[in-house]
């Protein structure tokens, strides 16, 4: 098992790639917490998954965009487990919506969930990492974002999203040098077009589907569970212990498929 006992918490983790991630992690053997918004029922059901299995996972509610919300969740792992080992900041929104009357609500809810939250989240889960101290090898714990593909390419009814997903890779870049000497490594996950909510509409004109689907050389679009190999290879110490202010592509192909 590659995370045995250690702690993983993960944003935005009842649903979708969040949800794939902690159940991921759970079966290699991390104990979990899970974070979400409001669907109390997802969340309870990614709870169970992993009691099923015989794993550790407790799930709370908290809104990434209220700066409380961070030091809540990491109290809450805190207590329940006595540490954190990895963060994993992955909660996010996209709200298609054309460029030219974006309205002003809708773009700086998305900046609120999407950026400010993950540094209030990353903020609070590093503070947390210090406060314990680096172990025996070294480490202290590592953080790993959920950015996208769309930090590096443009959307045209994602204008108000691109830019929070350049963000949070930029963010990993910036704390993997202020936290290296703490002991902590942080990276960058980027997926192309995963199949999830957040992307159920969008996806459902078929002729968007299989011209998404056309331009993956891999031939398909992502699934959730794409995701959690990833990241468990940059939670593990023992696979990424020289891995810091790293960003890796989980995208089937679609970035480098120009023509
Ligand atoms: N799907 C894709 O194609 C891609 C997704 N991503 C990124 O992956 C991440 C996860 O997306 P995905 O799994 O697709 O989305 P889903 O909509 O499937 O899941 C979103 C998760 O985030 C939670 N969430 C949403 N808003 C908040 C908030 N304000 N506070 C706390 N939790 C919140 C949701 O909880 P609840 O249901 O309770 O609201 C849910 O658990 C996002 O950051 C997204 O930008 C990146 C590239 C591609
Ligand atoms: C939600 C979109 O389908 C998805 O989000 C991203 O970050 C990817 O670039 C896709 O556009």
């Amino acid at each position: 098992m590659l995370l045995k006992d250690k702690v993983l918490l993960v944003t935005g983790g009842s649903k979708g790639i969040g949800r794939a991630i902690a159940i991921g992690a759970a079966r290699q053997g991390a104990r979990v917490g899970i974070n979400y918004a409001g669907d109390e029922a997802a969340a309870e059901s990614a709870v169970k998954e992993i009691r099923g299995f015989g794993g550790e996972a407790f799930a709370l509610r908290g809104d990434v965009a209220d700066p409380a919300s961070a030091t809540a969740f990491v109290a809450a792992a805190v207590e329940a487990y006595g540490r954190i080992d990895t963060f994993v900041n992955n909660a996010g929104i996209c709200p298609f919506h054309g460029f030219l009357d974006m309205p002003v609500d809708v773009v700086d809810r998305t900046i609120k969930v999407n950026l400010n939250g993950a540094y209030y989240m990353c903020q609070a889960a590093a503070n947390q990492m210090v406060r314990q101290g680096k172990k025996a090898n070294g480490f202290a714990g590592s953080i790993v974002a959920v950015s996208s593909i769309s930090a590096l390419v443009g959307g045209e009814f994602q204008t108000h999203y691109t830019p929070t997903k350049a963000g949070v890779l930029s963010l990993m870049q910036s704390t993997a040098i202020a936290l290296g000497k703490h002991g902590i490594r942080c990276n960058a996950v980027l997926p192309g077009t995963i199949l999830t909510d957040i992307n159920k509409d969008d996806l459902a004109d078929e002729g968007k589907r299989s011209y998404m689907e056309g331009r993956i050389p891999l031939g398909r679009l992502g699934q959730p569970e794409d995701l959690a190999g990833p990241v468990i290879f940059l939670a593990c110490e023992e696979l990424a212990g020289y891995v810091t202010g790293a960003s890796l592509l989980v995208d089937g192909g679609a970035f480098v498929n120009l023509q």
